[in-house]
């Protein structure tokens, strides 16, 4: 039986005169692809920000594991397990690979200051696991041997892997990927394809992803959600999304 993971419902948010995000409703379940996708400037990367307490929304309720989680800072939503990458690669870019990496799971792990100042055995064993988990995620995003480079070397696509790995490594329960195709050549996107698969498949993730590359989202959502100007458009499978004419308008525009 499925499980529901995150639900949203009626999430506002208004910047001053602009309501950006109005009346937002999604629902995904355990182990599902979901991606959100809507014309530049739908409201997409606000509902993210929204739901991973960036932003405190207006209105509306978001349900994270049963728990409400609406107006949290962000760092105790991501605890929960609710972790995300950027439209804009965030990384440590002058730290390497690795330490991207590691800060990622000290942050959220709340380790102990007197701890790490005397190493005790147990700060020790979790530096041990920190490393093991940083490794095998490298493995994963194929990024192992560069991992003593400095990450702002990186090209862009293996960047944005980083970023997936940087939240990887947290052990999360829901995964959000914003844009994560953009800068990204046929290549590097089909191998991104794979690892979300590969995610879901192998890792049991849940995945919600905004995403412009509509190839890409066809071939991977269960479901997916479309927002127009801040507003719910259309949802469902891609083949009912792909039909659907208020859809096709709201990318088309009006004739
Ligand atoms: N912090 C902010 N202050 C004021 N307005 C904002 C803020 N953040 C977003 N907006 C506005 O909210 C609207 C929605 O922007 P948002 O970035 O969420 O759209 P989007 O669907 O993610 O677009 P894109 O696909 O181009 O990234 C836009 O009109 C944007 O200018």
């Amino acid at each position: 039986m499925s499980k529901t993971i995150l639900e949203v419902s009626d999430l506002s948010m208004r910047f001053g005169g602009l309501l950006a995000v109005d009346g937002v409703a999604l629902k995904v379940e355990q182990g599902q692809i979901v991606s959100m996708i809507g014309p530049n400037g739908a409201g997409k990367t606000t509902v993210f920000n929204c739901l991973t307490g960036f932003y405190k929304p207006t209105g509306g309720v978001i349900r994270f594991k049963g728990e409400e989680v609406q107006g949290l800072p962000g760092f105790k939503i991501a605890r929960k397990g609710m972790v995300r990458t950027f439209q804009h690669v965030r990384l440590f870019k002058d730290m390497t690979v690795l330490e991207n990496l590691l800060v990622a799971q000290h942050q959220l792990l709340n380790t102990k200051l007197l701890a790490g100042l005397f190493k005790t055995p147990k700060y020790r064993a979790a530096e041990q696991r920190a490393l093991e988990q940083a490794t095998y995620w490298l493995k994963k995003v194929n990024l192992l041997e560069d991992a003593n480079r400095e990450a702002g070397t990186l090209a862009y696509g293996p960047q944005r892997y980083l970023e997936i790995a940087r939240c990887m490594v947290t052990n999360p329960s829901l995964l959000m990927l914003d844009e994560p195709a953009a800068g990204l050549n046929p290549s590097e996107t089909d191998n991104l394809k794979q690892l979300i698969n590969d995610l879901r498949n192998e890792h049991a993730m849940t995945v919600l992803l905004i995403e412009h590359d509509m190839k890409l989202v066809m071939d991977i959502s269960d479901h997916i959600i479309v927002i127009n100007q801040g507003a719910p458009l259309a949802a469902g499978t891609p083949d009912e999304v792909r039909n659907n004419p208020a859809v096709i308008k709201a990318y088309l525009g009006e004739e």
